[in-house]
């Protein structure tokens, strides 16, 4: 299914709908809602018919200004959350607030504020991009005709598309198709992007350019949310990470904190697997783990250089004696139970 880059055209606007909201020249007025986190949800529920749970009873919070990474493994209900922040389609319980107003209700004053990009828009690839970006943008009601032109100079800009602006879509590498549809999205002025997995499908190249441009828009202050089932994506463009498992929220954290919880294991590789354990359990070394070559458990705060003299002296012939820090991949295949895919 295509989704249109926002919302999507609505009916005529609520009273309350600020009409000026809109535009490109400015952002809306300051609020009393701007403290607000630009995504919280609570105890959001997803059932489909048939019973399945695709999401059970989330509560998301993104800080303003964060790449916010929301991870997980295939069908853990990543899209399914994302279609419920942007109205999509209706929570079975639970709320959506974004940019401190409530979702559904505000959605025609919101999400003008909010670039999507949701399975991609569909393009005509014998118009050019520039065509293309024209187009959707003459589908969007909220979008101002007068200014069209120079926002989709604008937006092919910012997606570093100006020189291809000509080019028939037909002719765009896939990266360049993936940035022209983020170039739909900032055609207006976004405080909040929503991505489902930009990166999903590119080769190297169209990867490195999609991510560039995701720190690049977040520099310039933008809050992004981007769904990804690529744990190495999130280590290298994000600030904070929510992990998905099953259609829960398992963790949510800042990268930092993450890391920081990530405690080095000592790795003894030894033949006298027995006396090693003993000595280092004796030294109060805890958590320790066997496999046929190597013992290892968590030092905590102990002091390492005495455990080589210690493990000598116990007769233990070391064939390999290290201090291992778990990579985040082993944190999240622990949180989940499941494995990621860790492919560029
Ligand atoms: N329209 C639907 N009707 C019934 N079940 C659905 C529907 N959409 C999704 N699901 C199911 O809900 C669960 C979550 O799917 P979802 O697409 O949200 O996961 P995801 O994490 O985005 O995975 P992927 O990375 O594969 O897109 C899956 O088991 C999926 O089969």
């Amino acid at each position: 299914m295509t989704t249109p880059p926002t919302g999507g055209p609505s009916p005529t606007p609520p009273a309350d709908a600020d009409p000026t909201s809109s535009t490109t020249e400015s952002l809306p007025a300051p609020s009393a809602t701007d403290d607000r986190p630009p995504v919280v949800t609570r105890g959001l529920t997803k059932r489909f018919r048939g019973g399945q749970v695709a999401v059970d009873a989330i509560d998301l919070e993104v800080p303003a200004g964060s790449v916010f990474g929301f991870l997980g493994p295939n069908g853990s209900g990543k899209t399914t959350t994302i279609r419920m922040l942007l109205g999509l389609i209706a929570p079975t319980a639970g709320s959506v607030e974004l940019l401190g107003e409530a979702m559904p209700a505000r959605q025609l004053s919101v999400l003008p504020r909010v670039g999507a990009l949701v399975e991609g828009p569909a393009f005509y690839p014998f118009w050019t991009g520039q065509a293309n970006l024209l187009r959707f943008d003459a589908a969007d009601r909220t979008a101002d005709p007068r200014t069209r032109k120079a926002r989709a100079g604008e937006a092919l800009e910012r997606v570093g598309l100006s020189n291809a602006a000509g080019k028939k879509v037909r002719a765009y590498s896939l990266g360049m198709r993936q940035r022209l549809a983020i170039a739909v999205a900032l055609m207006q002025r976004r405080e909040l992007l929503v991505l489902d997995e930009p990166t999903n499908g590119l080769d190297p190249q169209g990867t490195r350019e999609v991510r560039l441009l995701i720190r690049e828009l977040a520099n310039d202050g933008t809050t992004i949310f981007t769904s990804t089932h690529l744990l190495a994506e999130v280590e290298q463009v994000c600030t904070h990470a929510a992990v998905m498992s099953r259609g829960r929220l398992v963790r949510q954290s800042t990268m930092a904190e993450l890391r920081s919880e990530l405690r080095p294991r000592l790795v003894v590789r030894t033949p006298d697997l027995g006396r090693a354990a003993q000595t280092l359990a004796g030294l109060g070394v805890t958590d320790l783990r066997q496999t046929e070559e190597t013992v290892d458990g968590d030092p905590g705060e102990l002091p390492i250089d005495k455990f080589a003299a210690a493990l000598v002296a116990a007769d233990v012939r070391l064939h390999g004696f290290t201090l291992e820090r778990p990579s985040l991949e082993e944190a999240f295949v622990a949180l989940t139970g499941e494995g990621f895919d860790v492919a560029e």
